[in-house]
């Protein structure tokens, strides 16, 4: 996914995500209860000497996936093999993965969703049953091989887990949801990210970044990487409240962390469509967006904190939206907002 926001929390081109990337599972912030079913899984599977069973993570970007798919490898002590659903392009591609894969491997399939369905099978008996079924000739005379692959972990990722399919997703003995990162575990990763840069900051200032950071550690890093820029033109070398939140104005991030880009969807909604409901397919014309750029990326968040309401009719606004736009809404919607 292309997104030119610098605080999308859709990945740039470039990895700049990677010197502030947890490495162990006691460095990771936040995602409790993930966190800890992870240890207590990873545990057993070594005790048993056994490969972990397969891992799905999914949830909006930025939360950790990849982070954690590497922290899993490293936690069980093995390989980590990383490809995406997009480049896999035919079912060889894979069988190439999974036979080169070494005792134990974890492979990671990141937007796992976007298999093709001709590869896709071919994962079904590998997670299974460790065995690939290869076609050998053609016509009368092809027959079908099984190949034993080693014992390996595998680990998906997606933002979009409404779209895997069934046996798919069935296959996934470990399901993870990632949830949107609290204020105060974000405060964490901005202190923690803050030592790995060599950037002193303040508690408020930490907080300010942490308060405006939309519940993504990337956007997170990201924040503090240029308020980090503002600060040192400056020559502040210790950013305070009133310095990240001086860096954050100049960057147009408003006190509820929503950007540029939110703030379009917001008022193109009150403005155009009174508030809604308004088709998601109307709002990506309207705005000159993808679709799934809309609802992966803008609408989690702006659900999450109750400014927007996903119905079946459309996209709606709710009354704090409103209030953030400092606009009023029409007077027959305002009575229906307070039903
Ligand atoms: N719990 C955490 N603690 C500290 N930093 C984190 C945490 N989770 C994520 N990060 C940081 O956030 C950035 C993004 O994380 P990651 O790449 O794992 O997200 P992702 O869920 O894989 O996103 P995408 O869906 O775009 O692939 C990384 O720089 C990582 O260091
Ligand atoms: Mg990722």
């Amino acid at each position: 996914m292309t997104d030119p926001r610098t605080l999308s929390p859709a990945r740039l081109p470039e990895d700049v995500d990677a010197a502030l990337r947890p490495k162990a599972l006691d460095e990771f912030v936040g995602q409790r209860a993930a966190r800890e079913n992870l240890r207590v899984f990873i545990n057993a599977a070594k005790a048993r000497g056994e490969a972990l069973d397969h891992v799905l993570f999914f949830g909006p970007p930025g939360l950790g996936k990849t982070t954690l798919a590497q922290i899993v490898a490293r936690e069980m002590g093995v390989g980590f093999r990383a490809t995406s659903g997009p480049v896999i392009a035919k079912s060889g591609d894979l069988a190439a993965l999974l036979t080169n894969l070494e005792d134990g491997d974890v492979l990671f399939i990141d937007e796992i969703h976007r298999l093709a369905p001709a590869v896709e099978e071919v994962l079904y008996p590998a997670m299974e049953d460790r065995a690939l079924d290869l076609m050998i000739g053609e016509g009368p005379s092809a027959r079908s091989v099984r190949i034993d692959l080693p014992r390996f972990t595998l680990v998906g990722a997606t933002t979009r887990q409404g779209l895997l399919t069934t046996p798919l997703r069935d296959r996934f003995g470990i399901p993870v949801r990632l949830q949107f990162y609290t204020v105060d575990e974000l405060l964490r990763v901005v202190t923690r990210a803050a030592g790995l840069l060599g950037l002193g900051i303040a508690e408020d200032g930490a907080r300010e970044i942490a308060r405006r950071s939309r519940g993504t550690p990337r956007i997170a890093g990201r924040l503090l990487r240029r308020v980090r820029d503002f600060a040192n033109v400056a020559g502040v070398d210790t950013v305070d409240a009133g310095a990240a939140d001086h860096a954050l104005n100049r960057l147009e991030v408003d006190a509820l962390g929503l950007d540029a880009m939110d703030r379009r969807y917001l008022t193109m909604i009150a403005d155009i469509y009174r508030g809604g409901p308004v088709g998601v397919e109307t709002l990506a014309a309207g705005l000159s967006e993808p679709r799934d750029t809309i609802e992966e990326v803008i609408e989690p968040y702006l659900i999450q904190i109750g400014l927007v309401a996903r119905t079946a009719r459309g996209r709606c606004l709710n009354g704090a939206a409103w209030k953030h736009l400092g606009l009023t809404p029409p007077s027959d919607v305002q009575e229906g907002l307070f039903d």
